[in-house]
């Protein structure tokens, strides 16, 4: 049980408001007495709002469950008709353009990787922030982006066939962003800056410049012998590393031994889907780590390789510029908060009535209360030059939920003497009532709105839950090449675009899932900039250094520029429900599409409940590692509840594949020390109950989330294993 304190109309669970006291508020320029009130009427103003949103999202889907019952013979035209007469489908505003101001670059005009990382983990949260500039040398190296074919396995030594092909790489890649006049980087043999140009020396004696000088920014060292060499290509910045005494940098004719990449130019720290927040402890471990980013002073002492390891945030990087004056760049990726979504509620503060507060309506209080220590320059390190305080909200369903936010946003700001528009927002289009009316959603926030991102993974799982009486969905894989997800996706770049966000905003694309194939992440993710994304999510910063390349492969500003006249209006398209209209599944498809599903669920959840891991890799059914979070188990608590719900398969046949998967489950986590099996007591094992739960009950929870499943099963957990352990 919390210990809670009494607040003007808040109980407040006492390590929060211990955090906040002593942490948070000194130094933020908010007295105890004007915060707390503060923040007490506003839960009191919001909270209806709140619940009552709740509510119309719930009264939507039981008429759109109804409709499909009603309508077995399904023509588009009447279904179309009703989502405009239930208020499903919004009428469309007139144009506008938004208008956000105080935006820092990095979000306004470097086209760029953002990299999405679970806050309440510090040491990945360090190396997140720090991933703004990383090792390309390392990237390739360490990933199967270098082919390990003919000799060049990376093993526990280093490989020089392999260094070779990185070298190789590498080069090709100066080529293409810094070219030089009429010859390759692949014959140098110095470089050096002359009369303010970058200079280099070819094996052949001669010396050129690069095709482009106005490429060339700074260096680090001598002149004559520089340590580092800025470049500068589509906006990204890049250094080439010279060390003749490095072991790579001795076997390089130029001395070189690392390209160093700006990788990572935004940061989301997640409070939200990678991450376990249950309680009042679990939320002050995220808020605290936000408050060390926001102040700089974050560190995160571990073991690795036996050794122990202290990691703080890296400093910013200086260069003497051609002109001889000095540079100074971020060392850090500029930094986003995402929020959680309006649903949950947690029992860190209960309200007047005795209930527990909206998550949604605390993150927003409490983050941005901390993120006011960058503004005010508390710290060692500031977030932004321009003023603005970063916040992604998740999750929201169609216009009026936008607006709440946005009317919440304001709110805080009078609550914390900001400025208007201070708080800055990114919007998810990630559930199909937002996708739909996209432009009243962003017209609500036109003023504040710093991103729209297509988040396919929880869109996929609104997709399957919203329209559970439909029929059978496809099966999961195929829902890549649906014709809703393609209308969505480019219906997302076409209203930013359309809206003004060129210059100003970012449009961005999803997760790239597999975090160890990074082939197929070089071969596929140029797509997203293709599409006029200027960003787009990875999940790591090995994958971010790799994503950097596409962006000085392709300039997007070009591309978004050829896309501008376009304004297709792609709602019929994103309006195509994925049913397969003659399911002709055989036994072994269904099975096998039955037993990756449990695996992923089982493979995620046992870590969520019972270890309070937010975010995992788990290997699907081909042994493929995935990246699960709380929207991609949606997605596979979602189909497997539906083909349940429409009799592609029984209820013994799930609860087989989900104990039969167990095992597999459990095998997979048998060096893990504090694992639990689930197959020992699946009647006792909390995980399983919750996997079990998520399946058969997954009809029921709103929208098809997770979320109320998983922390009661945490909290549960909790309890039990503590008492045990
Ligand atoms: C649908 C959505 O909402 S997507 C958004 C939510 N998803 C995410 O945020 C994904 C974030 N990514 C992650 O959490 C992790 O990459 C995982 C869980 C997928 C894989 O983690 P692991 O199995 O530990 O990865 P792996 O062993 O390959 O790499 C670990 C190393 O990479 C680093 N790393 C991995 N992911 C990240 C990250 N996102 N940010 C910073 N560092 C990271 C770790 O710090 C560690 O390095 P260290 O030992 O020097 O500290
Ligand atoms: O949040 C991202 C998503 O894909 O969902
Ligand atoms: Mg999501």
């Amino acid at each position: 049980m919390e210990n809670y304190i009494n607040i003007h109309d808040l109980k407040v669970a006492s390590v929060l408001y211990e955090f906040i006291n002593s942490e948070a508020l000194p130094e933020s320029g908010i007295d105890q007495e004007e915060f707390w009130a503060g923040f007490s009427e506003i839960v009191r103003d919001f909270t209806p709002r709140n619940k009552e949103l709740l509510a119309i999202r719930e009264e939507i889907q039981t008429k759109i469950n109804a409709w499909h019952l009603e309508n077995k013979e399904f023509t588009f035209d009447s279904y179309k008709s009703f989502l405009e007469e239930i208020g499903y489908l919004e009428p469309v505003t007139e144009d506008f353009n938004i208008t956000s101001d105080r935006v820092d670059d990095e979000i306004a005009v470097q086209a760029g990787p953002q990299l999405v990382v679970p806050v309440n983990n510090d040491r990945y949260a360090i190396n997140a922030a720090n991933a703004r500039w990383s090792s390309l040398y390392d990237a390739l190296y360490g990933t199967d982006a270098i082919s390990d074919e003919g000799g060049a396995e990376a093993g526990s030594e280093y490989n020089p066939v392999r260094g070779e092909r990185v070298i190789e790489f590498a080069r090709n890649f100066l080529d293409q962003s810094a070219p030089l006049k009429a010859a390759s980087h692949k014959e140098a043999v110095q470089y050096l800056v002359k009369d303010g140009k970058l200079a280099v020396k070819l094996s052949s004696g001669e010396e050129v410049a690069l095709e482009d000088g106005e490429k060339f920014l700074g260096y680090q060292g001598e002149q004559e012998n520089p340590s580092a060499v800025l470049l500068k290509n589509n906006g990204l910045h890049f250094e080439i590393q010279i060390d003749r005494n490095h072991p790579i940098g001795k076997t390089d004719d130029a001395g070189v031994k690392d390209i160093l990449m700006e990788a990572a130019i935004t940061t989301i720290m997640d409070c939200e889907d990678s991450v376990t927040a249950v309680d009042a402890e679990d939320k002050v471990l995220v808020y605290r780590n936000w408050l060390g980013l926001m102040r700089g002073d974050l560190t995160a002492t571990f073991s690795k390789n036996n050794k122990t390891v202290s990691r703080t945030l890296n400093p910013d990087r200086s260069y003497t510029s051609p002109d001889g004056g000095e540079l100074t760049l971020s060392g850090r990726s500029l930094l986003f908060t995402r929020n959680v979504g309006h649903l949950m509620s947690n029992n860190a503060i209960l309200d007047e009535n005795g209930e527990e507060v909206q998550e949604g309506i605390m993150d927003a209080v409490v983050t941005s209360l901390i993120g006011m220590h960058t503004l005010l320059r508390n710290g060692k390190y500031q977030n932004t030059k321009k003023g603005s305080i970063y916040i992604v909200k998740p999750k929201m369903h169609g216009s009026k939920e936008v607006a709440f936010a946005n009317e919440l946003f304001d709110r805080v700001e009078d609550l914390l003497r900001l400025n208007r528009n201070t708080l800055k927002i990114g919007v998810m289009d990630e559930e199909r009532r937002t996708s739909l009316n996209l432009k009243n959603c962003i017209r609500e926030v036109k003023d504040r709105v710093v991103f729209i991102n297509t988040g396919f993974l929880d869109r996929t799982g609104d997709e399957m839950h919203t329209s559970m009486e439909a029929g059978a969905m496809i099966r999961k894989n195929e829902m890549k090449s649906s014709t809703w997800l393609a209308g969505y996706e480019k219906s997302n770049v076409t209203t930013g675009l359309s809206s003004g966000f060129k210059g100003r905003a970012q449009i961005g694309k999803g997760m790239w899932a597999m975090p160890d194939m990074m082939n197929e992440m070089m071969q596929q993710k140029i797509g997203h900039l293709k599409a006029g994304a200027n960003t787009a999510w990875v999940p790591s910063p090995t994958a971010a250094t790799l994503h950097a390349l596409h962006y000085h492969q392709l300039n997007v500003t070009t591309v978004q520029d050829e896309l501008a006249s376009q304004n297709v209006d792609y709602r019929d398209d994103i309006l195509q429900i994925p049913v397969e209209k003659n399911p002709q599944w055989t036994a072994e498809e269904i099975q096998e599409e039955l037993d990756n599903n449990a695996q992923g669920i089982l493979g995620y959840v046992v870590r969520w409940v019972e270890q309070g891991i937010g975010c995992s890799k788990v290997p699907d059914i081909s042994n493929v590692e995935l990246m699960e979070d709380r929207a991609t188990l949606r997605i596979s608590s979602q189909h497997m509840a539906n083909w349940l719900h429409q009799g592609i398969c029984t209820k013994e046949q799930a609860e087989e594949t989900l104990q039969r998967m167990a095992k597999v489950v459990d095998e997979q986590n048998a060096g893990d020390p504090n694992y639990l099996p689930m197959a020992a007591d699946y009647e006792n094992s909390v995980a399983f109950q919750a996997a079990k739960e998520l399946v058969f009950e997954g009809y029921a929870q709103p929208s098809g989330y997770t979320e109320p499943i998983l922390h009661r099963r945490r909290l549960e957990a909790k309890v039990k294993y503590a008492i045990k352990q």
